[in-house]
């Protein structure tokens, strides 16, 4: 019942996009004029947030409105305001049913044990289902006023919500719920996990900061919203959203268990027995940063290598050594949802500024100094920490600084 509902018209609708990346954008430049560097990872998380729940709800929590957060270090840096406002509840229940799922995962069977006195997600459930149990009682209403009672009408609407959609199926609210939330938890942190290393690695490499804002001059100019015809053919955006995800992946692990035992080859060995049910994790960070897979410039962060022989060479011909989204029945849903979301922010964040740069000054969590780079590892190659639960992210947030780009740039390339 949800799979109709990622059809290509429906995913490159680009007003969704549009509103809460330009809210976002004026929010992040009217912090920077006054001075102080902006935490972009804080700032993605929001529009992904509202994006995701304009798609799904056709209602956004509207977290941008809450502002920023200032540095830690910051005297500014506890407004009340900022902190009870409605969408950081949402938006930090979110955050901490992920840490449940994690650690359910981690402790496996014995995690009824922990809830033996009482149930670890319901608080955060209730905060949730504040904001959607309204969204859904509408959605079902008006699904009675349409006469589809019965759910006949199963095809998707031009104009319609995925609520919408789903309550032609039923009315149970829990199953909706579930559904919804899934859906959210899937679709928010790893877009803005994606969006954070993009600016990430533009802090660090004006090079590759050129040869977009290049293309973007080519496709689209510096004055006009991205339409989807646009985004489809910028091979180098595109090439710079996989390698990023090759590099720092939304999702660095993942798992799988067979339903039937099973085995896997073992490269000169015998191969691996695999009892049915036995649940086996899988480091996609690591497999994307082989050099055997990937070849001797594998640790390289370079857009090229999947537009020249490179491609061919590793790519075409093992395809599973790049699984940013997994492969197979159980293949991410939003896959080009996100290229879009990315691609749309992307655009529109390199059309309106310039000079990305790091604010170590600020950033809270900085690798250790013994940490020195290493030929042949990562080992102390990032500028910041890199953190996982589900999805990968920068710990503590990305503080960063950029400016504005001026007029007289826009008119030149006009
Ligand atoms: C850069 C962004 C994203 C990345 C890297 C990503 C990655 C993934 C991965 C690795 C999985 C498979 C998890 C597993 O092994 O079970 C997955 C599943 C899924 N994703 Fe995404 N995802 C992204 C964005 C999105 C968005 C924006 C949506 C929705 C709008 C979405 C919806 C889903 C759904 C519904 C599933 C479950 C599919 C199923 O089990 O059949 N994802 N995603």
């Amino acid at each position: 019942m949800t799979r109709p509902f990622f059809s290509r018209v429906r995913i490159s609708d680009y007003d969704v996009f549009e509103r809460y990346a330009e809210e976002t954008l004026s929010v992040l430049a009217e912090r920077l004029a006054s001075g102080h560097p902006v935490d972009f990872q804080d700032a993605v998380a929001r529009f992904t947030l509202d994006s995701a729940t304009e798609f799904l709800f056709g209602k956004a929590v509207d977290a941008i409105s809450a502002g920023l957060p200032y540095p830690p270090s910051s005297p500014l840096s506890s407004s009340s305001s900022f902190l009870n406002h409605p969408s950081t509840k949402f938006a930090k229940a979110l955050s901490q049913s992920q840490e449940i799922i994690i650690l359910c995962g981690i402790i496996g069977k014995h995690w009824r044990l922990f809830e033996f006195w009482r149930d670890e997600a319901l608080k955060h459930r209730k905060d949730m289902e504040e904001f959607v149990s309204p969204i859904l009682d509408e959605a079902i209403m008006s699904n009675r006023k349409d006469g589809n009672v019965n759910g006949n009408l199963k095809e998707v609407g031009e104009e319609e919500t995925f609520l919408e959609h789903l309550v032609k199926f039923t009315e149970d609210k829990k199953v909706l719920i579930d559904e919804l939330l899934n859906i959210l938890l899937a679709a928010r942190d790893t877009t803005a996990s994606l969006l954070t290393f993009c600016v990430y690695v533009l802090t660090q490499r004006p090079d590759i900061c050129a040869r977009l804002k290049f293309e973007i001059s080519e496709k689209i100019g510096f004055t006009r919203r991205p339409a989807y015809e646009d985004t489809r053919d910028m091979k180098y955006l595109r090439a710079f959203l996989n390698e990023t995800l090759r590099l720092y992946p939304s999702v660095p692990i993942d798992a799988r268990s067979p339903k039937k035992d099973a085995t896997l080859p073992n490269k000169n060995d015998k191969p691996w027995y695999i009892p049915a049910g036995t649940r086996c994790f899988y480091s996609v960070f690591l497999m994307h940063r082989r050099e055997d897979l990937w070849g001797p410039d594998a640790l390289d962060f370079d857009p090229d290598r999947f537009l020249d022989q490179r491609f061919h060479r590793y790519l075409t011909s093992n395809p599973f050594i790049f699984l940013p989204f997994n492969a197979g029945p159980r293949i991410c849903l939003g896959q080009q949802f996100a290229y879009n979301e990315a691609s749309y922010f992307l655009i529109k964040l390199l059309q309106k500024f310039d000079d990305f740069s790091l604010a170590l000054d600020v950033q809270p969590s900085l690798p250790p100094p013994e940490w020195k780079p290493e030929p042949g590892t990562t080992k102390g190659r990032d500028k910041v920490m890199l953190f996982s639960q589900l999805t990968m992210s920068v710990k503590d947030g990305l503080w960063v600084r950029m400016k504005s780009v001026n007029e007289t740039f826009q008119d030149g390339q006009k």
